[in-house]
């Protein structure tokens, strides 16, 4: 019996590791066999390419890399996570929580192309490649955690206050690629049936508790609860 993947995406600093955490534990707490990965695999040899990338080895503008190489590096460190780490447990009826996935790709590789054409054109090969080629699990379903753009540049410049000024890596540098990141958030979720989390009320964040919950409650849904 095959288990379920689900997938927390969202923008920087949107909250993935604290929903994947929170939705971990209370899967535990409920019985339920339950995993939880991150993308990049920061830790494991395979990520090699991706932090190279992220440093700015092939060039500081995101947007001048190529988006296929870029996608590569990613999927590659993804095989090796799914046929070390969690192939098994998932084919077993394991339930598997990603923080970022192919969907991650989706976002940020898609967004370094200007037209529709081509962006439907990206998706197409990147859906053969990862999916079909390489042959790791599609999702079962993804909660993008929604922090509107204003809310986000707020939470990445106290972010960059609290240590110094200090700047991330070549995504987080490019404001534009921030924006555009944000506005392909609804011709994704059409796209792909995504489940949009709302995360702010009034322009501020709620708690994550409160997120939480309704996470929980949707992805009860999906198991059939
Ligand atoms: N709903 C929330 N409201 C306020 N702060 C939050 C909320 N969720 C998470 N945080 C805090 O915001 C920071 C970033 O959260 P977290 O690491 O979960 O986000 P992330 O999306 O995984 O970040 P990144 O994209 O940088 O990896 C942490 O300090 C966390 O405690
Ligand atoms: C998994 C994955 C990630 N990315 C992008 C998304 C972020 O900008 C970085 C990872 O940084 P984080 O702050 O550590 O989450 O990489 C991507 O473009 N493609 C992917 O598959």
């Amino acid at each position: 019996m095959s288990g379920k993947l689900f997938i927390i995406e969202g923008g920087d600093g949107s909250g993935k590791a604290t929903q994947t955490r929170l939705l971990y534990e209370h899967l535990q707490r409920d019985g339920r066999p339950v995993r939880a990965v991150s993308f990049p695999d920061y830790d494991s040899d395979s990520s090699a390419l991706v932090r190279m990338y992220l440093r700015g080895d092939f060039g500081s503008d995101a947007n001048a890399v190529n988006p296929y190489a870029a996608s590569a590096f990613y999927a590659v460190d993804r095989y090796a996570s799914y046929q070390r780490g969690w192939k098994d447990f998932l084919h077993d009826g394991g339930i598997v929580l990603a923080d970022r996935y192919t969907t991650s790709n989706m976002l940020y590789q898609m967004i370094k192309f200007e037209t529709p054409a081509e962006r439907a054109a990206y998706l197409d090969w990147l859906e053969d490649f990862e999916f079909n080629k390489m042959g790791l699990p599609r999702p079962d379903q993804v909660f993008l955690l929604d922090v509107p753009l204003a809310v986000t540049e707020q939470l990445m410049q106290e972010r960059q206050g609290k240590t110094g000024g200090a700047t991330g890596d070549i995504h987080e540098k490019n404001e534009d690629f921030l924006r555009k990141c944000h506005a392909a958030y609804a011709a994704l979720t059409d796209r792909y049936g995504w489940q949009r989390l709302a995360c702010t009320e009034g322009g501020r964040m709620r708690t994550p508790e409160a997120v939480h919950a309704e996470l929980y409650r949707l992805v009860q849904r999906e198991l059939g609860c």
